[in-house]
């Protein structure tokens, strides 16, 4: 008896010992789940991660940046309201990027309501995705940190707004990178686009989607300048071939559920807060570093040529494409009707040699620049593009009014500002 009570104490002390202990270490799991969970935002806001964990297509598992708090849901709301009587409501992927940044304040300017979406990847410096975000926030537009494969997030959204179009600029961009990590443009460009595609169509009503091909879809064509009806099925690029995937795609949302879509084949797009990743923007960097810059030489000898367009003529063609959408005629994720499917060029009309972008950069910079021209690397590009952009004309008024040279006057007065650089009596080559 004696024993057992002994035992039984040194059980229970024991016992008393373990789930205190057991006590003390949940506490602290609770702890640093929380922690770990929440997160205080540089401008202050709480901001939680939804434990709706989903596996990307390119191995990793990524984490929905958001939770559904009153304070979440009242930033959402409010970003999304119009300030002006039929004001667009619009859903901005990639809004933290070069297009998205720029039609996100467009549209905020004329009094449409809007909230951006950004997966804030490290394709290149972040810092920039976030100054841009910061910009965006300054003139009252809520960007949230997500992934368009993020069903739930997207659910979220159109559960709570009823947007009126989807403005899709989220995607992997660049023609050579997609040699480093195909994967990563099949995870945003085709598994990315179909999530989007299935929120849209599933909301009720559905919005109108205008989304960013590419001019890459023309590939090897050779029929200039490229006109929409042009051949597409000779991509030179895992990228191109994305793009392509994803017109392909888009026309069986609208086929089958009545989603209205619209395509724009942008023609490298250029100009301030642009993407580093970019020829002009890179080379300006080394340029002003004293670095060589290699000049890519197409087939025997011939310099490339872009048909390099202006982010002010781009934006104009976003929005007219927005404004002139027409509706989706799907409702509870049947169609009632046809809707409109539409591919549109935007482009600048009058392609550039590689050297003369490089000769207009060194004169604005007033830096001449150490140029090595290399034959073409076998890497995705194509020798040149030329827009044929009369159906844009038509259809959407779009008529591009900067010149390359003007463009990039732009572009390096922003990019001086931006990075601080020093006046040019100081510059040293
Ligand atoms: O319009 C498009 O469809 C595409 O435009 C650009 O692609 P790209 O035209 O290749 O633009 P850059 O990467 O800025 O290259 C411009 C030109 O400079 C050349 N280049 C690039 C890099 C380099 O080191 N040297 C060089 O000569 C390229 O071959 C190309 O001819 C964008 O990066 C793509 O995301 C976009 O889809």
């Amino acid at each position: 008896m004696e024993r057992s009570n002994y035992f039984g104490r040194v059980t229970n002390r024991w016992h008393t010992s373990a789930s205190a202990k057991l006590f003390l270490f949940s506490v602290f799991l609770l702890a640093v789940t929380i922690f770990i969970c929440f997160r205080i935002t540089a401008n202050g806001m709480v901001e939680g991660y939804m434990s709706t964990a989903y596996t990307s297509t390119n191995g990793g598992t990524i984490r929905s940046a958001f939770k559904s708090d009153k304070v979440w849901d009242q930033k959402l709301l409010q970003s999304c309201t119009p300030e002006r009587d039929d004001g667009l409501v619009v859903l901005v992927t990639g809004a933290a990027g070069f297009v998205g940044s720029h039609v996100s304040l467009a549209l905020k300017k004329r009094g449409d309501g809007l909230v951006g979406i950004d997966n804030f990847n490290d394709y290149y410096e972040v810092s920039l995705k976030r100054a841009r975000q910061k910009l965006l926030l300054k003139q009252g537009i809520f960007v949230i940190e997500g992934d368009i494969n993020d069903a739930a997030l997207l659910k979220h959204l159109f559960d709570r707004i009823q947007f009126t179009h989807v403005m899709h600029l989220a995607a992997q961009a660049g023609v050579r990178y997609a040699m480093q990590n195909p994967m990563s443009y099949i995870h945003s460009n085709i598994a990315g686009l179909v999530t989007l595609f299935e929120a849209s169509k599933n909301a009720n009503p559905q919005p109108a989607v205008v989304w960013a091909s590419s001019s890459s879809v023309y590939g090897l064509n050779s029929k200039v300048p490229f006109s929409e009806a042009d051949r597409t099925d000779q991509p030179a690029s895992l990228y191109a071939a994305t793009k392509k995937a994803g017109e392909e795609l888009a026309h069986t949302y609208n086929h089958i559920y009545g989603l209205s879509v619209t395509g724009l084949r942008f023609f490298t797009v250029y100009g301030p807060w642009g993407r580093p990743d970019m020829a002009y923007f890179s080379f300006t960097r080394d340029i002003l570093k004293g670095k060589v810059i290699n000049i890519y030489k197409g087939p025997h000898d011939r310099d490339l040529a872009r048909d390099f367009t202006f982010i002010d003529d781009i934006v104009k063609g976003c929005v007219a494409s927005l404004d002139t959408s027409g509706r989706s005629t799907g409702s509870g994720g049947k169609k009632r009707g046809p809707a409109p499917f539409r591919t549109f060029n935007l482009g600048n009309t009058s392609p550039v040699t590689v050297p003369i972008l490089v000769e207009y950069l060194e004169r604005h910079l007033k830096v001449n620049a150490k140029k090595e021209f290399i034959k073409m690397p076998r890497n995705g590009d194509v020798p040149f593009t030329h827009a044929n952009v009369s159906l844009a004309q038509t259809q959407l008024g779009y008529k591009p009014t900067t010149n390359l040279d003007t463009g990039l006057k732009k572009f390096v007065n922003w990019y001086v500002k931006y990075y601080g650089v020093p006046s040019t009596k100081t510059r040293s080559l």
